[in-house]
């Protein structure tokens, strides 16, 4: 097998910063420290203070360097850090003179992380905390990062494979020694008791209600209504700039807008949305198609409804689900009339109600993020291998009840096996790696 490039990329902020950590990583790496620092290979992970000299012998710069011997580094190999200068013209400098020799590369997205899967140190959702951890903005962000980081989200899914492995040994026992003397259901009551507890629990799971991946992705709030109700304006308020065109024609609003806060200790994406309404014009109801959309996916409708319009009655039942928050809007012209009951009467115009709306919507956000402990699913990805895995398990016990065959019950058993061994990446995850990686920056 030829030998693995060593690749170095620049692990800090962008230049001008006060420091700028080099990152190397490879089987070049003893060589290069003998090659461009003048006191040589440092000694195993003691910070010392060096030259750093280019291909001709000139002096690049003076900083620290750190060598951590593989395995007991962060990719698995040796690696070596270098603490510089943060200026632009000594990362070129040294990134140029690293990467002139024959074997060394700049590092792709991820590209430690990933060598640190392949090396065990972590597995796939492990090394996806490292990612979320990095993006993480909230402290609830960073609270799941870090758990799935820890093995959080690794030691359910390894308790699963480990049970499930135990089901399996018992499915075959029962293919192998199929004992006339028992009745089947003798040998296949107590598979069916473990696989039942499985399938329940990964069902509880499931039914999460998106939790782990709003946390990471953002709560999603949907601003609906008659045309001129003031969603626009309202948006405007929240977004705390002129995110979105106000016009007093009704059916200004086509593309769904969003912005993006912190409430309640979350990410909450807003969105306006067009007016509801039958329209003749294609672009309007391709407007209003998508508001419809928004409202659907939402995790909180905001109903605006306006206070001086002769038929604020107009509740379309389509979009009343049990979180909508109904939102008497423009109180400024005039009172909520009789027989609509608002939760909120604001008006977008001079903001009255607004800091009240906007921590309700906070509220709501909370208790929707505190309703689940521990997600172990923070991804789509987590969701549609746990989905997969779990038919399987379904089929597996059908097989099972219906006595139609061990031999199928234990070839399910082994497609959930795949499929939630694919979530941790333990199988099956070429085609996945690309994608996990892709989505880190460089130098991690
Ligand atoms: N008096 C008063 N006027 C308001 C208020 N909110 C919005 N308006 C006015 O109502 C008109 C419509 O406002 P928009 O924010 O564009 O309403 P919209 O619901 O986004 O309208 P579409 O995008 O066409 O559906 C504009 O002239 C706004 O200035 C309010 O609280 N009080
Ligand atoms: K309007
Ligand atoms: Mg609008």
């Amino acid at each position: 097998m030829s030998e693995r490039d060593t690749i170095c990329a620049l692990a800090s902020g962008a230049p001008p910063a006060a420091i700028a950590i080099l990152r190397l990583s490879g089987p070049h790496v003893r060589a290069l420290a003998e090659r461009h620092l003048a006191s040589g290979l440092p000694a195993a992970r003691h910070a010392s203070l060096t030259d750093m000299t280019d291909n001709d012998g000139a002096l690049i710069d003076r900083g620290l360097a750190l060598f951590m011997p593989g395995p007991g580094s962060y990719t698995g190999e040796d690696t070596l850090e270098l603490y510089l200068h943060g200026g632009a013209a000594v990362i070129a400098h040294a990134l140029d003179t690293l990467t002139a020799h024959e074997g060394v590369r700049m590092a792709e997205p991820g590209e430690y992380t990933r060598r640190a899967f392949e090396a065990g140190k972590l597995d796939l959702t492990e090394a996806e905390g490292v990612a979320d951890i990095i993006e993480a903005e909230t402290v609830a962000q960073k609270a799941q990062a870090l758990r799935q980081l820890g093995g959080g989200l690794s030691q359910t899914y390894d308790q699963w494979r480990a049970e499930l492995t135990g089901v399996l040994a018992l499915v075959e026992v029962a293919i192998d020694f199929p004992d006339e003397g028992d009745a089947p259901q003798d040998t296949t009551a107590p598979i069916l008791a473990k696989l039942g507890r499985l399938i329940g629990e990964i069902e509880t799971a499931l039914g999460d209600r998106g939790i782990g991946e709003r946390i990471r992705d953002g709560f999603r709030v949907a601003i609906i209504g008659a045309p001129n109700a003031g969603k626009s304006t309202l948006l405007n308020r929240l977004a705390r700039r002129e995110a979105a065109i106000v016009t007093a024609k009704a059916g200004t609003t086509r593309d769904v807008i969003e912005v993006r806060r912190v409430l309640g200790g979350h990410v909450v994406w807003i969105a306006d949305t067009a007016g509801l309404r039958v329209t003749e014009d294609e672009i309007e109801a391709e407007g209003v198609r998508r508001a419809e959309v928004a409202a659907r996916e939402a995790d909180l409708r905001l109903f605006v409804l306006d206070a001086s319009a002769p038929d604020i009655g107009h509740l379309s039942t389509d979009y009343r689900l049990d979180t909508d928050l109904v939102v008497v809007n423009k109180s400024d012209l005039g009172a909520v009339p009789d027989g609509v009951s608002a939760d909120h009467v604001i008006s977008a115009r001079d903001g009255s109600g607004v800091d009240a709306l906007e921590q309700a919507i906070a509220r709501f956000v909370d208790q929707y993020a505190a309703s689940v402990e521990a997600p172990v699913i923070t991804r789509q990805r987590h969701r549609e291998r746990l989905t997969q895995g779990l038919s399987s398990l379904k089929a597996a016990r059908d097989a099972l009840e219906q006595d139609v065959g061990a031999e199928l019950a234990a070839e399910d058993i082994r497609m959930a096996l795949r499929q939630l061994g694919s979530i941790i990446g333990v199988v099956g995850v070429e085609d996945v790696l690309g994608a996990v990686f892709s989505e880190f920056c460089i130098g991690k």
